[in-house]
């Protein structure tokens, strides 16, 4: 949640400091507006911390026909931010689930990835955060939660290691237990 005491000026003012401790006049005339475009950007990218996801997923569909097989959402595109360098993470989630006796309209499970992608995060906190409030509240026969990720603190500075990405991946339940269902979980993620 958003500070109440921190105001759009005070961030303001933080954006300024940045922009000299950069090296330049935040006084010029195309840096103006800068510091205002910042602090409403970082209210976007950092939504996350308005929301709890695991209310996404309290709306659920019992009618499912006897469908009692995985459901898996490959390829959702996600922004976050490492918390070490506040640098732009971007990467795909594949989430997965064998339900119980009901499903989430899938536009949630990307909803519950953009919830906790809009924070500042480590991947490996992110992945278990996703499966966990899906076990927790959907309480499926399995999870699976897998994220490749490139991390700009480290192909675009330090290490400049371009190309590079982490994969991680938090299975529970049945999608880590069950060889079969694990395997059709990771074969129906694989890009
Ligand atoms: N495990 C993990 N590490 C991360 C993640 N995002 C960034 N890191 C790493 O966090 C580490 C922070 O290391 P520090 O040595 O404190 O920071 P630094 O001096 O800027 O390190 P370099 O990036 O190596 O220059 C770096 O190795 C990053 O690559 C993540 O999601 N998971
Ligand atoms: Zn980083």
């Amino acid at each position: 949640m958003t500070k109440p005491s921190i105001t759009q000026a005070d961030a303001e003012a933080a954006v300024r400091t940045l922009i000299e401790w950069a090296g330049d006049d935040p006084n010029r005339e195309g840096l103006l507006e800068t510091p205002a475009r910042v602090a409403r950007s970082y209210r976007e990218l950092y939504e996350g911390y308005d929301v709890d996801p695991r209310q996404y997923l309290e709306k659920t569909f019992e009618e499912v026909g006897g469908y009692n097989q995985m459901v898996v959402l490959k390829d959702i595109r996600f922004v976050s931010a490492c918390e070490h360098h506040m640098l732009p993470v971007v990467g795909v989630a594949h989430v997965g689930y064998l339900p119980t006796d009901r499903v989430v309209g899938i536009s949630k499970l990307a909803r519950v990835v953009r919830g906790f992608a809009r924070r500042l995060q480590i991947q490996e906190k992110m992945t278990s955060e996703i499966a966990l409030a899906i076990e927790e509240v959907l309480r499926p026969q399995g999870v699976g939660v897998v994220i490749e990720a490139e991390h700009s603190c480290m192909t675009l500075r330090g290490v400049n290691a371009p190309g590079a990405s982490l994969t991680t991946s938090h299975l529970s339940g049945v999608i880590r237990d069950d060889p079969r269902t694990r395997e059709e979980f990771l074969r129906l993620t694989r890009r």
